[in-house]
Parts: C-alpha cells; sequence; structure tokens
C-alpha cells in the first residue's frame, strides 16, 4: 500500500498533472469513457442495486456528464491567478490569489450511487490538478471492479488509481500520508477517518448521513407534495443520502398523506411493486435485518411486506410514530417513512434544532414566509422547499452536511475549491526601500502614525498636511508606473 501511495506521489511531483491542457485533456478522457464505456457502467450498477440501466443512467450518469462539461467549461477561468485589493504598503505591488493543487488525494467512496459518489470528486480533485487514490465501496463490487478496469484504458495511470478492498484495506490506506481525504459514508466511519487524517494533519471533506427531516405545512396542495415525496423517499429503495428521512405534519394530515402516498406508489410501480423495473432491493442481508426491527411495535400504515430472498421490502409508511422509538433514533436508510405527528410549525422547529444537525431539510407549504421561517430557525447541510432531493442536481450549489451530517462541500466550483489551495501570492520590488523602512526597528511614535495612515487609514490632524503630501506623491509615482506621464 505504502509502496502504491509513494508511486502516485511521485507522479505528482513530476509536474505533469498540473497544466491547465492536460487537466482539461484527462477530463475529456473520462468523458470519453463514461460514453464509449456507458454499458459496462450501467450493467455493474445495475447488478449491484437491481437498478434499471435507465434509472442507473438518469441517476448516476447524467450527474457524471453534467460534472465534466461544467468543469470543462469553467476551468480555464478558476484556474487563473485572481489579482486582489491591495492597501497603501502594498499598491506597488502584485498581490494575487493562484489556486494550486494539494497534492494526493484520497477518495473513499459509498455503495448506495457506486459510480457517482467516487467519479464526481475525482473530477474536482482532477480539475484542481491533483493525483488521485480511490477506495470504491467493497459492497457495491461490480462497480468497484468496473471502475478499477476502465479508469488505467483512459487516464494517466500512476497519477489517478483505484484500490479495491474492504476495511483492512481502507485501514491500511488511511495510515498513509494524503494531502485531503475526501470521504462518503456513515458517520461512525467518518470519526474513523477524520482520527487517522489528524495524525497527518491531513484536512479531510467529509459526506456524511443523517435523519433529513419533512415538514408539511397544512396549507398546500397534499397531491403534488405525496407525490414529490414518494419518488425521493422510494427512489433506490430508500438508500439515498438525502432521502425524507420522516415527515413531521399536524395529526390530522396522517390519513390523507397515507392514502395519497399508496395512490402515488401504484401509479409508479403498479400493482405487482415486486415486478416494477423502478424499485430496488436493499444491498445485504445485513441491511435488511436492520431496516426490519425498525418496524418493531410501529403502527404500519402502509406497505410492511418483505421477502428475504430476494431482500424486497415494499414502500412503507408508519404513523403515530413515537420520537423515542428504535426508527426515529437512527438513519433509516430504506422504503420506511415515520410520520412523527407535531402540533404546528413551532414545534416542528423545536423538534429539528433538539436533534442532529441533517443532511437535508425539506419543508412543503403556499406560504412562502413558512418556508423562510424555517430555513432561518434551523440548520441543515442543504433545503428544498416544495420538493425533495433537487438541490443536489445544481452544481452551483455546494453539496455537504454540517455539523453530524458532514463537513467540507463538492460540486462544480465548490469541488475545484475543495480540492486546491488558495495560495496567496504577494510580489515586491527590491526598490522603494523608503517606504519599508516604516517597519524596521527601532520603532517610534512617528513610524507608528505612518502605520495608522498607511493600514487603518486613521491620522492626527497635525500631521494631515503631511499626510495629503504623502499622498499625493504616491498618487503620483502610481500614474508614472502607470505611464501617465
Ligand atoms: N453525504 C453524502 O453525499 C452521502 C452519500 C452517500 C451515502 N452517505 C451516507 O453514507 C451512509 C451509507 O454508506 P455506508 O457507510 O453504509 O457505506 P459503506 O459501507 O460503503 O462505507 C463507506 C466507505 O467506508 C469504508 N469503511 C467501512 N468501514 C470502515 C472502517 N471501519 N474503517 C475504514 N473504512 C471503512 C468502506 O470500505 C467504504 O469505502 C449513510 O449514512 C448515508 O447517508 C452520504
Ligand atoms: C430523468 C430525469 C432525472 C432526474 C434527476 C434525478 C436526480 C437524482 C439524484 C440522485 C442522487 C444521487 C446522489 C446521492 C447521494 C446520496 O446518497
Amino acid at each position: 500500500m505504502e509502496r502504491e501511495v509513494q508511486r502516485v506521489r511521485q507522479a505528482f511531483l513530476s509536474g505533469r498533472s498540473r497544466p491547465l491542457r492536460f487537466r482539461l485533456q484527462q477530463l475529456e478522457a473520462l468523458r470519453r469513457m463514461v460514453q464509449e464505456r456507458e454499458k459496462d457502467i450501467l450493467a455493474a450498477i445495475a447488478a449491484d442495486l437491481c437498478k434499471s440501466e435507465l434509472n442507473a443512467y438518469s441517476q448516476e450518469v447524467i450527474t457524471v456528464l453534467g460534472e465534466i462539461d461544467f468543469m470543462l467549461e469553467n476551468l480555464p477561468e478558476w484556474v487563473t491567478a485572481k489579482p486582489v485589493k491591495k492597501n497603501l504598503l502594498t499598491m506597488m505591488d502584485e498581490a494575487y490569489i493562484q489556486p494550486q493543487p494539494l497534492g494526493v488525494v484520497l477518495i473513499i467512496g459509498a455503495w448506495n450511487y457506486p459510480f457517482v459518489l467516487i467519479i464526481q470528486p475525482l473530477i474536482g480533485a482532477i480539475a484542481a490538478g491533483n493525483a488521485v487514490i480511490i477506495k470504491p465501496s467493497e459492497l457495491s463490487e461490480n462497480t468497484a471492479k468496473t471502475v478499477a478496469k476502465l479508469l488505467p484504458q483512459y487516464l494517466d495511470q500512476d497519477l489517478y488509481v483505484v484500490i479495491n478492498g474492504g476495511v483492512e484495506e481502507t485501514t491500511e490506506l488511511l495510515k498513509q500520508r494524503f494531502d485531503h481525504i475526501f470521504y462518503t459514508g456513515n458517520t461512525a466511519v467518518g470519526k474513523i477517518v477524520m482520527e487517522a487524517a489528524a495524525k497527518h494533519l491531513t484536512p479531510v471533506t467529509l459526506e456524511l448521513g443523517g435523519k433529513s427531516p419533512c415538514y408539511i405545512d397544512k396549507d398546500c396542495d397534499l397531491d403534488i407534495v405525496c407525490r414529490r415525496i414518494t419518488w425521493g423517499k422510494y427512489m433506490n429503495c430508500g438508500q439515498t443520502c438525502i432521502a425524507p428521512d420522516y415527515i413531521l405534519c399536524e395529526a390530522s394530515l396522517q390519513s390523507q398523506i397515507v392514502w395519497k402516498i399508496k395512490e402515488t406508489v401504484k401509479e409508479f410501480y403498479g400493482e405487482n411493486i415486486k415486478e416494477s423495473p423502478d424499485y430496488e432491493r436493499i444491498i445485504n442481508l445485513r441491511h435488511f435485518k436492520r431496516i426490519l426491527s425498525l418496524l418493531e411495535g410501529q403502527k404500519i400504515a402502509l406497505g410492511g411486506e418483505t421477502d428475504e430472498a430476494t431482500r424486497y421490502i415494499a414502500p412503507t409508511v408508519l404513523t403515530d410514530v413515537d420520537p423515542k422509538t428504535k426508527v426515529m433514533q437512527e438513519e433509516i436508510f430504506g422504503p420506511v417513512l415515520p410520520i412523527v405527528p407535531v402540533k404546528n410549525v413551532d414545534e416542528a422547529i423545536d423538534f429539528i434544532n433538539e436533534r442532529e444537525k441533517p443532511l437535508a431539510l425539506y419543508v412543503f407549504s403556499h406560504n412562502h414566509k413558512l418556508i423562510k421561517r424555517m430555513i432561518d430557525e434551523t440548520s441543515s447541510g442543504g433545503v428544498t422547499g416544495n420538493d425533495v432531493i433537487m438541490h443536489f442536481t445544481l452544481n452551483s450549489f455546494p453539496f455537504g452536511g454540517v455539523g453530524s451530517s458532514g463537513m467540507g462541500a463538492y460540486h462544480g466550483k465548490h469541488s475545484f475549491d475543495t480540492f486546491s489551495h488558495q495560495r496567496p501570492c504577494l510580489l515586491k520590488s527590491l526598490k522603494r526601500e523608503g517606504a519599508n523602512k516604516l517597519r524596521y526597528p527601532p520603532n517610534s511614535q512617528s513610524k507608528v502614525d505612518w502605520g495608522k495612515f498607511f493600514l487603518l487609514r486613521r491620522f492626527n490632524k497635525e500631521k494631515l498636511g503631511l499626510l495629503v503630501l504623502t499622498f499625493l506623491g504616491i498618487v503620483a509615482a502610481v500614474l508614472v508606473k502607470a505611464g501617465y506621464y
């Protein structure tokens, strides 16, 4: 493992990942890989998650292609040095911020969207000029193997390397020194990753999970609300980091919500859900059993049917859920939707604020002020009003958590920034030593006064005349330098 990381570091130190032309060429090669090997990629995702290839394409491949195009379009502007405002002490100097690559980045992916969750951060890391080691999730082994096979056929083989394996390999990998670690997965492993990173003072981005609440106000169109929630909750069989985890609403709305979700489930998946190409399965038996255990003692208002052999769990809704029960203590990550009755929006806000900060928050209402109030008075990684999931699709948004749902963010320019160091560069001349004497010892009141003038723009009235003269002198010098005289 050490040798492999060393090999990637040597490739980074060769400097070839840095030129803009190289980054663009690698991103184009990655796009070619996705387009030419689309069938292999879709088949792998489909096999891992019992997902239709159409759904694999619209949930993962579209996002990846959109992200590559966005990078190719904007990267030339992002990589350029940006001049910054100067003070009076540096006004004759060159001052700019130069984004630079961090070095060798480790990307650890999760299994639930096994392609996009490793390739989207990879796009950002390449765009920022880094070398990358990717560790896909071992639970989605078809996608892991396919990516390990395809990437070296299209990308630089020493700069971008896939290492497959489970906990043992990841633990070994985490002992190595990286310049950034980008981890997607559960909060418990997030802590392990952060602890390992701390040993080398490596910065981390943690894309974690949590219980994303969904508040439904009584002033809204329940038909539309329930259609949108049904889509976001049962997509990928509930195994989506930003799926609505539970509903908060007035008790009187519950029966209508159950009825409308039931109707929508029929509309989306037909009478026989098991036969639907749009309804996935739980990733493994451990998760299947974990989700079943969340149903114990609950009032099942819809669904509840299961089949262990195929790890099928029907779209399920629980009503009158007691917040103290197990289903409300952990992220569900399955097709189970508890409804927790609250008296009003105040109680909903308190409910959310008494718990860990979620990755996403959803609010449904015709009342725009109520939505704004929810946003102002709570915290979450992201918010979508009157819909679910959709903030993920906008690459102008930073995507990430807050508090226990994660730290750092990515997508679009935010990925480029995550994998770049914003290096401040001040280029002075060896001339004009007169002005610089101000900061050299021995210090004096007069030097402090000048310092106040130059840096704080504060001065005393007696010296005003002298200061004005100095200022005019500086202006004249600038004009001479700029070629006006
Ligand atoms: N914020 C996001 O973008 C996002 C996206 C997807 C999933 N998630 C969250 O991820 C969770 C589901 O994923 P998961 O954690 O089950 O995925 P997982 O089991 O695939 O684990 C994630 C990664 O951690 C590694 N890993 C597991 N145990 C480890 C250990 N002990 N030491 C070191 N590495 C280890 C795995 O090899 C894998 O690569 C949910 O909480 C979900 O909300 C978040
Ligand atoms: C055919 C139209 C496609 C609509 C766009 C759907 C967007 C789905 C996004 C799925 C989320 C994938 C990333 C998940 C992260 C967390 O698990």
